[in-house]
């Protein structure tokens, strides 16, 4: 060993780790380091685990913050729910920023390891699918997938039985406004939610004085914000997939980039949106 060599241990630094926990002991980074197993020689397909599996980390907090905001919401702490949204918007920023790593892979790339996947596909992700419902895209077609995982079946189904975090942001909105919630239209738990006048008449009040309506407003454009971010993934994943299968058929089955533009569509807080035309 050089005798030059910095060593940190004489400044007071924790050196040996066997009767204490270390860094690798509270991450679990031997479990965690150990669930990268490749289908093939490809080089491209760790790139491609890893991406999937940071993601999907990353929609594991989103959700974590999503559901506790829904319930901060619930019991009027309104000060941490915009926290724990604000959050979630920078985790779909994290998650937009990650397309760059993954766009280094050429077709040529993908290719080489692409039957190895199988049937398997994100279509196929109930972290992605449960954002989508807590949000209020709630189609139920989309359980049938994980018909053969009964624990997350009941997960998803759990999801669709109780009101999403929009429908609570209106409930919130009505209660404020009318000073009760009789008008509130009953949410529709196992549906889209679709555009509803009486919802948007409310906004409009809303945007139309900000002053006395400070927190729905801020409320509002939190929501549309996270709907931008939202909107930029799927927009980020369409042109990665026609880069990288051009109009193949995708592997979960559908028709690929035509399905995956037909979900660009999706509106997840109409009302916000159709209301920017009335201001
Ligand atoms: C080269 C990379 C990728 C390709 C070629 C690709 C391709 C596709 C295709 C074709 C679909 C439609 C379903 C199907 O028939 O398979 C799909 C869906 C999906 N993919 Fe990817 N994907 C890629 C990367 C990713 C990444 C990094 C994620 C992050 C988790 C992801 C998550 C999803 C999700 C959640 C869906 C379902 C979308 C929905 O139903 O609205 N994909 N993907
Ligand atoms: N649907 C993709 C395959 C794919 O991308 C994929 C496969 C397994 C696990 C995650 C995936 N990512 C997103 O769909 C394809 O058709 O090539």
């Amino acid at each position: 060993m050089s005798d030059s060599a910095y060593n940190p241990g004489q400044d007071g630094a924790k050196m040996g780790f066997a009767d204490a926990m270390s860094y690798g002991d509270y991450l679990h980074l031997d479990a965690l380091l150990d669930q990268q197993h490749c289908k093939s020689d490809a080089h491209d397909e760790m790139l491609f685990i890893i991406q999937h599996q940071t993601s999907e980390l990353w929609m594991k907090l989103a959700l974590h913050e999503l559901q506790a905001a829904r319930e901060a919401l619930q019991q009027g702490q309104t000060a941490e729910m915009f926290k724990m949204l604000a959050r979630v918007s920078r985790i779909f920023e994290q998650l937009n920023s990650a397309w760059d790593v993954l766009r280094t892979m050429t077709p040529a790339d993908y290719t080489r390891f692409r039957e190895a996947l199988g049937p398997s596909s994100g279509f196929q992700s109930y972290q992605y699918r449960l954002i989508e419902y807590v949000l209020g895209n709630r189609n139920p077609n989309m359980l049938r997938p994980h018909e053969h995982v009964p624990e997350v079946h009941a997960l998803l189904s759990a999801e669709l039985a109780r009101p999403s975090f929009y429908d609570e942001v209106n409930r919130y909105l009505f209660q404020t406004l009318d000073g009760h919630t009789e008008n509130l239209p009953a949410p529709r738990l196992d549906a889209p939610h679709a555009l509803d006048e009486t919802i948007q008449e409310r906004w409009l009040k809303v945007y139309g004085d900000i002053d006395t309506y400070w927190t729905l407003y801020e409320l509002a454009e939190k929501l549309v914000d996270l709907e931008d971010y939202f909107r930029r993934w799927r927009f980020n994943h369409v042109t990665t997939v026609e880069r990288v299968i051009g109009f193949k058929r995708g592997t979960g089955g559908t028709s690929g980039v035509q399905y995956l533009r037909r979900m660009l569509s999706v509106e997840l807080f109409p009302e916000l949106w159709t209301l920017r035309g009335d201001l």
